[in-house]
């Protein structure tokens, strides 16, 4: 029996939280903002057939997708609980736009693993299944940071403790937030985007960031939005990678003047995340970054919710 997963996209940092915080969220009007992966039987041991909008986009060869890598460390984690691996033919179905800052390497990693696990009647634990996650994404992006996978996996709003054998655990966050986010078309690769932030930081930047993230992380467990909210101040990574996102000045200032809560980068950019506690605000904030920061036909901007649930099964046919 065939098994599909469909997981969605995720934003990587909230801003406050560089690579320890990251949300997943899923467009209110049922678009599927994410991948999807099938795994069925195969008649050798992997094949990968790849569909979806931006399959253009994807390496050529099977081999270098990722997930074809997440395919060699399954087998590898299986091998060594002493169980073995079915032939599988995998169809990844790549609906998320690469280097978008939506955290598309993520739904690929987290779909394909998620989708072979279930395949596989649950051999790995959800902690050895994300923790191969983040191997997969620092093979992509250089370096292990789990601010996509782990939402994405997860769901909602999630901090990367990283202890106690504990990856990653979820923040309570307001279920009354819409998350607009607004991707323009071009492509930001995450290794790049990394590669500008400067390797060591002020005093006074490491003081403030402590702060933010502190206050964030504590409004949102004491439920106060309008403080989360004002917390959600970057300091790390955006007034770095902001000369690499043509229109963001101008365009988070006019969330912030028509009423959103809070706007900022999503994951590496391009795509922008804006924050608004009314839906006519966060359409009509939608309707203005459609119109000046979306570049070309590949860019979109969907009004979004919180994806409490992460990665899931949808059925046994794409
Ligand atoms: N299934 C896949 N999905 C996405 N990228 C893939 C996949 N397989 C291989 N790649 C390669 O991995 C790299 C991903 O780059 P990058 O980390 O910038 O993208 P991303 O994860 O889509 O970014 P973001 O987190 O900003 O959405 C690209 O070079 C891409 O060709
Ligand atoms: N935390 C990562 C997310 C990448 O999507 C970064 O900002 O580089």
């Amino acid at each position: 029996m065939s098994v599909v997963v469909y997981a969605p996209a995720s934003i990587g940092n909230v801003s406050v939280g560089f690579d320890v915080l990251g949300a997943a969220v899923s467009p209110l009007d049922g678009t599927l903002l994410g991948d999807r992966v099938k795994v069925a039987a195969g008649e050798q041991p992997f094949s990968l057939q790849c569909i979806g909008r931006f399959v253009d986009k994807l390496p050529q060869q099977a081999e270098e997708n990722i997930v074809y890598r997440c395919w060699q460390v399954f087998a590898r984690e299986l091998d060594k609980k002493g169980q073995t691996l079915k032939p599988v033919a995998l169809t990844l179905e790549k609906n998320m736009p690469i280097g978008s800052g939506l955290g598309s390497s993520a739904c690929s990693i987290v779909a394909a693993l998620d989708a072979l696990n279930h395949y596989h009647d649950l051999p790995l634990t959800e902690t050895e299944l994300l923790a191969l996650m983040g191997e997969m994404e620092a093979e992509i992006s250089g370096s292990l940071h789990y601010d996509n996978v782990a939402p994405c996996y997860l769901g909602g709003l999630q901090f990367m403790v990283e202890e106690l054998g504990i990856i990653s655990q979820e923040v309570p966050c307001f279920d009354d937030w819409y998350w607009v986010m607004a991707y323009p078309g071009i492509k930001v690769p995450t290794a790049e985007a990394r590669a500008i932030l400067p390797s060591q930081y002020r005093r006074q930047d490491v003081i403030a960031h402590g702060r933010y993230l502190g206050g964030f992380i504590h409004a949102c467990h004491s439920q106060q939005p309008e403080l989360a909210a004002k917390m959600i101040k970057d300091v790390v990574a955006e007034p770095y990678r902001e000369r690499l996102l043509p229109g963001f000045a101008q365009a988070r200032q006019y969330a912030l003047e028509a009423g959103a809560l809070a706007s900022g980068i999503s994951g590496s950019g391009p795509t922008m995340f804006s924050i608004c506690n009314d839906i006519d605000v966060a359409q009509r904030i939608a309707r203005w970054l459609q119109d000046h920061y979306v570049q070309n036909d590949e860019g979109f901007v969907h009004v979004c919710r919180l994806d409490s649930q992460g990665s899931k099964v949808t059925g046994s046919e794409l």
